[in-house]
């Protein structure tokens, strides 16, 4: 949609709604055309009574107030938003090939050309995210979506904040993704991302998360004393980018700006290179 789009004042009438791509807790996102354009989008639909029983409005208006201001090609867009007396609809980017995790459970692992494309096209939404001062605090497969040329979109900015920030949030999901400073509840800043950078990558060239565990208490273990084994098919350029994000301090973590000039990333995923349409294409 062109620029002007935004002042429209969207309503459910104008697009024809299709299947439901994802049940979240809040509500769900259906695939959804719009009616003259023919427009494909992604429709999130949560319940008012849900957001305000559960005290998350002001999440749900920074993830609006955030995405919507965002553009770049590694970022689902958000097109603009729009409410009934019971609904909120966020219009969004519809991404053709679903959800990076599931990519990942059917592959089982990436091999270093893929993931060191994707930890390159991440890196450069992160960058993007800092600049506009905003850390994203949820980066993990579930969260990262594959467009039409298999391109990496980071999509559910509903954890992002602008920096820096120590807003005490009820913490959901895995804690695998968590950095040692979120754990403790300390005051965090851009570097956590960093971190998630970090797990992202071991996630993607080895298939389960490194401080996996049977439970918390041993993942918070992990986490706080960076317990991680490398399986030998782990390379040692590969090692050396991960022992250089997965660090304690947040100050010695490798800028982000660095991991684009490290050897791995410049072997693997040199400029220009994108990740290949792999087979489920051709199925
Ligand atoms: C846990 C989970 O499914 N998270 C994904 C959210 C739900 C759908 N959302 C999508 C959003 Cl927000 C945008 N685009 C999507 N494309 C898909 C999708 C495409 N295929 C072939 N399968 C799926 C699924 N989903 C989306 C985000």
């Amino acid at each position: 949609p062109n620029q002007n789009e935004k002042k429209k004042q969207w309503a459910l009438t104008d697009f024809d709604l299709g299947r439901p791509l994802g049940k979240g807790k809040f509500g769900n996102v259906y695939l959804a055309r719009e009616k003259e354009s023919h427009y494909v989008v992604a429709l999130k639909v949560l319940f008012k009574s849900q957001i305000l029983d559960s005290e998350i409005e002001h999440q749900v208006r920074r993830e609006v107030e955030i995405q919507c201001r965002l553009r770049h090609p590694n970022i689902l867009r958000m097109y603009g938003y729009f409410h009934d007396e019971k609904r909120i609809y966020l219009i969004l980017e519809y991404a053709k090939h679903g959800a990076l995790y599931k990519l990942l459970k059917e592959r089982g692992r990436f091999d270093e050309k893929t993931a060191a494309i994707y930890v390159r096209d991440l890196t450069k939404a992160l960058i993007y995210c800092h600049t506009k001062k905003v850390i994203h605090r949820d980066v993990k497969p579930e969260n990262l979506l594959i467009g039409h040329n298999f391109e990496l979109k980071i999509a559910d900015f509903g954890w992002s904040v602008h920096s820096p920030s120590s807003r005490r949030m009820t913490l959901c999901g895995t804690l695998d993704y968590l950095s040692p400073e979120m754990i403790e509840g300390k005051p965090h800043t851009y570097a956590v991302d960093i971190w998630s950078l970090g797990v992202l990558c071991y996630e993607l060239l080895v298939g389960l998360p490194p401080f996996d565990a049977k439970d918390s208490h041993q993942t918070y273990r992990k986490i706080r004393y960076v317990i991680i084994k490398y399986p030998d098919f782990v390379s040692e350029k590969a090692k050396d980018l991960m022992g250089k994000l997965l660090v304690i301090n947040p100050e010695q973590r490798l800028p982000l700006t660095h991991v684009l000039q490290h050897p791995w990333i410049i072997e693997n995923a040199p400029e220009g290179v994108h990740p290949p349409i792999c087979n489920t294409e051709q199925k």
